[in-house]
């Protein structure tokens, strides 16, 4: 599922046709990928879910760290499905107990993802999901956070790779599974 693998599986085709292209949100020039539009499909939905979970469910995954706010639609219903526990890593101030941040640049933007101190533990093996991965800053602000607390980052998660902003190379050498190019 890294490359572009429409051939290898009918079931990306399927999600691929189901994501909806916004031109010029939130920004002009950013060609907006719009996942909603594969929740709405209950077989996309579950045919996204399902190829992350055959993948990992005989990777040792003790945690599915989630980033916020998409990550959070994808990474519950695979943590739960190959036993893992789920750990959100959310945007400043929203997480109540005792936290550590790292703070990204995005395509559009600034921002900061915190995670509380606690929820993964070192020698803990963690997944990271989220919708997508455009420049790569937020994966890499993940990763951070969570190798910083002796966690093992096996391999990052998304439905949708951007490959002309080569995010792949800010992920510190670890490996990027992705469903869907949009070129
Ligand atoms: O690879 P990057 O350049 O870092 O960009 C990717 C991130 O941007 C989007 O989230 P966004 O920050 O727009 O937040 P949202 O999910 O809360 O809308 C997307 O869901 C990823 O998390
Ligand atoms: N083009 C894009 N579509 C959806 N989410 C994004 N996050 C960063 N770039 C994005």
């Amino acid at each position: 599922m890294s490359g572009n693998k429409e051939e290898e599986d009918p079931r990306i085709h399927g999600i691929k046709t189901k994501i909806r292209v916004v031109p010029d949100f939130p920004k002009k020039g950013i060609m907006f990928q719009d996942i909603t539009t594969v929740l709405l499909d209950p077989k996309a939905f579950k045919d996204t879910i399902d190829l992350f979970v055959e993948r990992y469910r005989d990777k040792n995954i003790s945690v599915v760290a989630g980033i916020e706010a998409r990550g959070f639609l994808f990474g519950p219903p695979i943590a739960l499905a190959i036993g893992a526990k789920f750990v959100p890593l959310r945007k400043p101030k929203k997480l109540p107990g005792e936290t550590i941040f790292e703070e990204y640049e995005l395509e559009y933007g600034n921002d900061r993802l915190e995670m509380h101190i606690g929820a993964v533990e070192a020698g803990d093996r963690a997944l990271v999901v989220d919708d997508l991965i455009a420049t790569g800053g937020t994966l890499c602000a993940a990763i951070n956070l969570l190798e910083r607390v002796g966690a093992e980052v096996v391999e990052c998660a998304c439905v949708i790779e951007l490959p002309e902003l080569q995010g792949r190379q800010r992920l510190k050498g670890k490996p990027l599974c992705m469903l869907v190019e949009y070129r």
